[in-house]
């Protein structure tokens, strides 16, 4: 067995798993002898005597082979697995630990299924880097244990199954930064270049990036970025804001980068996000040519890349994002500052008239603001959350003129153009 799920199962019972019920976590922990009553943690009380459940944790060493693996599992799962087998996001860590997160999946299985699904789960285990357990009722019916899948031809060692307390932090937090977020170009790089073999569009990708930046820069002109969830009027008022101050306009992700957006839009967060970023520090460097000859206009930035990868890793209520002024709403140090960052909000239903109207193609994420109102929230708060600079929200709900008169008296107040 590989030494690092060796020093894993070590420290087994001090870690906390959560799997996804109704879009938000519940909580259980293992412990070698029970104290106590037995309680069921709540992710077991519709779960049958005779049923088994089952999780399945990604354990690989390397990062990138391990989330495209994670990626790809709930696809084969869903295929393969018989109906009814209830899957589910799961994940295990050591509640406050930074780093310790491991994504996985979690199953059950009914009467008669049982050892195809067995036989699934072991051919996994066998040829991928996942670490299987299985949970089962008492003959009383009083307690569930959880038994470790490869030992359990050996001396298999049983585990009790206790509830657990809603930790400080959502999991997900804990693996937040540099995974989902990306606080320097280098650390956003570093994920594209280990892609290379698998992505080759990535060389591509990390060839647009200019050969030195300086972030520290100052801008002769003011740097203005327009920010918003889809179809809150960004296009219109990033054009409306070029004509009438004769600025350029820019947008991130750049336009040297749409050939490859699609298929980066196909990777799981790491990768993409790792994308994004990079397209961030591309329009950071145009922005730093144009803005020596006029203000310059920026159609999404910075704060759409943290706001949606932060909203996306974190589920449920806005309650489980990370606390206001937590490390991961910070700019990073290597980024260009705007001067500006005006976010448009706009009340839902308008949102979703102005999108109907349009009629264009959306992307999963925009499909996801249409559909989970929690995910629509949390991507709002977000927005308001990152500093340096923090958003300035307009009411982009008057008519596009009204807006555009608006948005430039709060430019002449701030950029003194
Ligand atoms: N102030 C406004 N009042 C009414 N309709 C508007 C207003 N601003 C924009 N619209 C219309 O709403 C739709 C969405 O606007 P727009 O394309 O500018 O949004 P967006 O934020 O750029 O969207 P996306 O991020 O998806 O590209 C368009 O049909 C546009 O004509
Ligand atoms: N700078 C950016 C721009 C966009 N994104 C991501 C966030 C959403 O998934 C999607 C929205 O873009 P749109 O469809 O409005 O072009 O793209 C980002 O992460 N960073």
């Amino acid at each position: 067995m590989a030494r690092h799920l060796k020093l894993l199962v070590q420290r087994w019972s001090s870690r906390v798993f959560s799997v996804e019920v109704d879009a938000a976590p519940r909580y259980f922990g293992v412990r070698e002898q029970l104290r106590g009553e037995p309680v069921p943690p709540d992710v077991f009380s519709e779960v049958q005597k005779q049923d088994r459940c089952y999780s399945l944790l990604v354990c690989s060493g390397d990062r990138v082979t391990g989330d495209r693996f994670h990626w790809e599992l709930r696809d084969r799962l869903q295929t393969q697995l018989p109906p009814g087998s209830g899957l589910r996001s799961m994940s295990s860590f050591i509640p406050d630990q930074k780093g310790s997160l491991l994504k996985g999946y979690f199953l059950q299985s009914q009467a008669g299924n049982s050892s195809l699904i067995e036989d699934i789960l072991t051919d996994l285990e066998q040829r991928n880097p996942v670490l299987v357990c299985s949970y089962s009722q008492s003959e009383d019916g009083q307690q569930w244990t959880q038994c470790l899948w490869y030992q359990s031809e050996e001396n298999p060692v049983r585990f009790c199954v206790v509830p657990s307390e809603t930790p400080k932090h959502h999991p997900s937090v804990l693996n937040m930064i540099n995974s989902d977020v990306f606080y320097s170009l280098e650390e956003a790089c570093d994920v594209l270049k280990q892609c290379g073999d698998i992505i080759p569009e990535t060389r591509s990708v990390l060839g647009m990036l200019p050969s030195s930046l300086d972030a520290r820069r100052k801008p002769d002109f003011p740097v203005i970025v327009i920010e918003g969830l889809d179809a809150t009027g960004k296009t219109t008022l990033t054009e409306s804001l070029r004509d009438s101050l004769g600025a350029t306009l820019l947008r991130s992700p750049p336009q040297c980068l749409s050939a490859w957006r699609g298929r980066f839009d196909r990777e799981p967060p790491l990768i993409r996000r790792a994308f994004y970023a990079v397209g961030n520090y591309i329009t950071a460097e145009q922005i730093n040519q144009e803005a020596s000859k006029s203000p310059v206009i920026v159609d999404r930035f910075w704060h759409s890349t943290a706001a949606y990868a932060i909203a996306t890793a974190v589920t449920g209520p806005v309650s489980n994002l990370p606390h206001e002024g937590a490390e991961v709403y910070r700019w990073p140090g290597d980024l260009l500052q705007p001067s500006l960052v005006i976010l448009l909000t706009l009340d839902p239903e308008e949102r979703k008239r102005r999108l109907r109207s349009r009629g264009l193609m959306k992307t999963d994420e925009e499909e996801e603001l249409d559909h989970n109102k929690l995910f629509r929230l949390r991507v709002e708060e977000a927005y308001r959350r990152i500093g340096g600079p923090a958003c300035t929200a307009l009411d982009a709900s008057p008519s596009a003129d009204l807006v555009l008169q608006q948005a430039l008296l709060l430019i002449r107040a701030k950029c003194h153009l």
